[in-house]
């Protein structure tokens, strides 16, 4: 689920007195996504997104977020737009909470994605990078190799209650991502985040980009290798090079990888994973029995993990 926060029907319609958008006839919670309290809002003026900010966000994080999606609408990419408020400002209060309206985004998740959604989703992240530059707020990736030790050390001391072994390759793991992660690739705004469940399709066709609360600065072709994990693995935990190479051949239509980040691409995908890994074991660990949260299964990248550790070059995935 994702309405942690419940809101009252007079409190949203003073809420929607901040803004131009019409008279509330209906909403509605979503029960998707893990982070924030999202709502769909029907109005006499159309449909809208509502999204009340929890705890896992930082509010001084909002500006970089909200301007983000504003900045690259304007640039041409679809994704949601913020409402702009009647005092001018993009975030409100409401149920004692940071709150923004953004525009309703048209289209679907894919849940089974097929060859296409994974160029059409390259093609995406890479327009995204393009539309991206500009942007003049920053946020540093606290997700990169930087943090994964400090994630590491809340939850070493349970890690057995999922594999033991673990207590030795994860260190190890980290400390070769950190003696070899590289220096200097193009940087710009990543998504960060371009899961399956953030691209929108209608039938195969990309009808836009949603969630990006983990978007920050880094490198560019992190962000491509974050797609590979998340979009070019089967169940059955095998890599399809068809589909890897066909995020990549997207990709490069629209934003060319230099002969370094394509060098770098095995350290960032194992770095990656590495990443999804270690958030997603520590909210196994962390999440209390009963919660409404569907955790995510942290052994699922801990193979993505050990493949990326083989892998010998990034024509292993199709480039
Ligand atoms: N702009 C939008 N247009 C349409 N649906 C949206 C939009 N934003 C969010 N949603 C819906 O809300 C769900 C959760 O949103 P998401 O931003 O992924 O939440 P979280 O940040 O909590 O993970 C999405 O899967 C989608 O169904
Ligand atoms: N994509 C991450 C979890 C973040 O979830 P989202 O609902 O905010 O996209 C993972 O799979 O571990």
């Amino acid at each position: 689920m994702a309405v942690y926060t419940d809101i009252s029907e007079d409190e949203l319609s003073a809420f929607l007195g901040d803004y131009d958008a019409g008279r509330l006839t209906s909403y509605k919670g979503i029960a998707e996504g893990v982070e924030n309290s999202n709502f769909l809002l029907h109005t006499t003026e159309g449909s809208f997104i509502l999204t009340l900010y929890e705890k896992r966000v930082d509010p001084a994080d909002l500006p970089f977020f909200l301007g983000l999606m504003q900045h690259l609408a304007k640039n041409g990419l679809s994704c949601p737009l913020p409402l702009i408020r009647r005092d001018g400002g993009m975030l409100g209060q409401l149920a004692g909470r940071p709150a923004a309206m953004v525009t309703f985004l048209e289209g679907m998740w894919p849940r089974k994605p097929t060859v296409v959604h994974c160029r059409e989703t390259g093609k995406a992240i890479a327009a995204m990078h393009l539309a991206g530059e500009g942007f003049e707020i920053t946020r540093r990736n606290a997700l990169s190799v930087a943090g994964w030790r400090p994630l590491w050390d809340k939850s070493e001391a349970r890690v057995h209650e999922i594999d033991a072994t673990l207590r030795d390759e994860i260190p190890s793991e980290l400390a070769f991502l950190e003696a070899n992660w590289p220096k200097g690739l193009p940087a710009g705004v990543i998504h960060a985040d371009a899961f399956p469940d953030n691209v929108f399709f209608l039938g195969e066709t990309f009808s836009g980009l949603i969630d990006f609360y983990f978007a920050c600065n880094d490198f560019l072709a992190y962000d491509v290798a974050i797609c590979l994990n998340a979009w070019c693995f089967e169940k059955d935990g095998s890599f399809n090079l068809t589909k890897g190479m066909a995020l990549l051949e997207g990709y490069q239509e629209v934003r060319p990888l230099s002969e370094a980040e394509a060098a770098a691409l095995p350290i960032l995908a194992r770095g990656s994973a590495l990443r999804f890994f270690l958030t997603r074991l520590y909210d196994w660990l962390e999440t209390p029995p009963g919660a409404l949260v569907v955790k995510k299964d942290p052994l699922e990248y801990l193979r993505k993990l050990r493949f990326h550790a083989h892998v010998k070059s990034a024509a292993d995935y199709g480039l």
